[in-house]
């Protein structure tokens, strides 16, 4: 067994999952067959966008079905993450995270200083990406940033890149069917992502002994621009509703992806949507697979509100920051245990 229990997964006795927690009036279910696999942007259905608008307000989270990601590319990278956690530690750790490449396998990662009962596996889309933008700032690094391929399944590396194809184009159909719903051109976030920072992660969570102790991952808010997610048919996400503070179980349903707005929306649209708090609940019995695809913007991107969302009446809530050194602090926190709380887009926030 490759996580034993202890201490260091305890959460304080507020944040433990209460045992039952209701998939009832849970996050919106939005289906994308109208948009047929793509839109010219003047056409999109003006429905559909009214509907991600509401759902990014109200809950900084829905589910799409129907969204042309063919499933073959689902079942493949599925397989290829239980194929490689099936794996001994001593191969996994063959390719294991390090301080100077933060991608590959780790089963050390702490939420809010508390350990999380997962292992995960972390890959960029754009391997690039990063390393060229520290090349240009002139930043030393003593390790170049590279996707480790373990040799075990022979299909993890295709069946990862394929998958990373195939979600990067509904990426972009979110991003756009977004800018419409705030009322700006399809394609006026695009730019920020040429050089795109986007890292798909494996998670496995192992049944765990003291499920009503620990979680799979601490309550949190994700930092990028926007989250997509599959998950198997287990279940254990939990969304912290808007509307009442209370926890809500996010019900699996096949074939479909979880979208939320991560804190970058947030800020861009200067709180009109709302990056929102989940965590993962654990079980004794079943261990539980999921695979988010983090899409970020390119490393240099400064984030702050934009311009055609504020106004005299509406004055930008945050300073800018820069998403490169944002995601690295952050990186450098979910290292080890922190005395400090680690970085929050509302450390930007503006007194107004
Ligand atoms: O496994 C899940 O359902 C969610 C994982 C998550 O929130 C994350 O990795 O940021
Ligand atoms: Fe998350």
């Amino acid at each position: 067994m490759v996580l034993k229990f202890d201490q260091a997964f305890v959460q304080a006795v507020e944040h433990r999952p209460k045992t039952a927690i209701s998939e009832v009036g849970g996050i919106p279910v939005i289906d994308l067959a109208a948009l047929d696999g793509g839109f010219q942007p003047p056409e999109a259905p003006k429905l559909l966008v009214a509907e991600i608008g509401a759902a990014a307000k109200d809950w900084g989270f829905f589910q799409v079905i129907n969204h042309g990601v063919p499933a073959k590319l689902l079942e493949g990278i599925q397989s290829a993450a239980k194929g490689f956690f099936a794996l001994p530690l001593e191969e996994k750790r063959r390719v294991k995270r390090g301080e100077g490449n933060p991608l590959g396998y780790y089963e050390t990662e702490h939420t809010k200083n508390v350990r999380d009962w997962k292992e995960v596996f972390d890959l960029f889309v754009n391997e690039t990406a990063e390393n060229s933008a520290t090349a240009d700032s002139g930043e030393e690094r003593t390790d170049a940033i590279r996707n480790r391929w373990p040799d075990y399944p022979p299909e993890f590396r295709s069946a990862c890149e394929e998958y990373a194809k195939g979600l990067e184009k509904l990426a972009y159909q979110l991003l756009e069917l977004l800018s419409l719903s705030l009322g700006l051109p399809a394609n006026c976030l695009n730019k920020f992502f040429n050089d795109h920072t986007t890292r798909i992660r494996l998670n496995h969570y192992p049944p765990c002994p003291k499920p009503q102790l620990a979680l799979g991952v601490g309550r949190h808010k994700d930092g990028g621009a926007l989250t997509i997610l599959a998950q198997d048919d287990v279940g254990g996400l939990d969304v912290r509703r808007k509307r009442d503070g209370e926890w809500v179980r996010v019900k699996p349903i096949p074939n479909s992806f979880i979208v939320n707005v991560g804190d970058i929306v947030q800020v861009w649209s200067n709180d009109e949507y709302e990056s929102v708090e989940h965590r993962v609940s654990v079980n004794s019995e079943r261990e539980r697979f999921s695979i988010p695809f983090f899409f970020n913007p390119a490393f240099e991107t400064n984030v702050r509100p934009l311009e055609e969302l504020t106004s005299d009446e509406n004055p930008a809530k945050y300073e800018e920051y820069n998403w490169g050194h944002f995601f690295r602090a952050r990186r450098a926190s979910n290292f080890k245990k922190m005395e400090k709380e680690n970085l929050q887009i509302y450390h930007f926030r503006k007194a107004l």
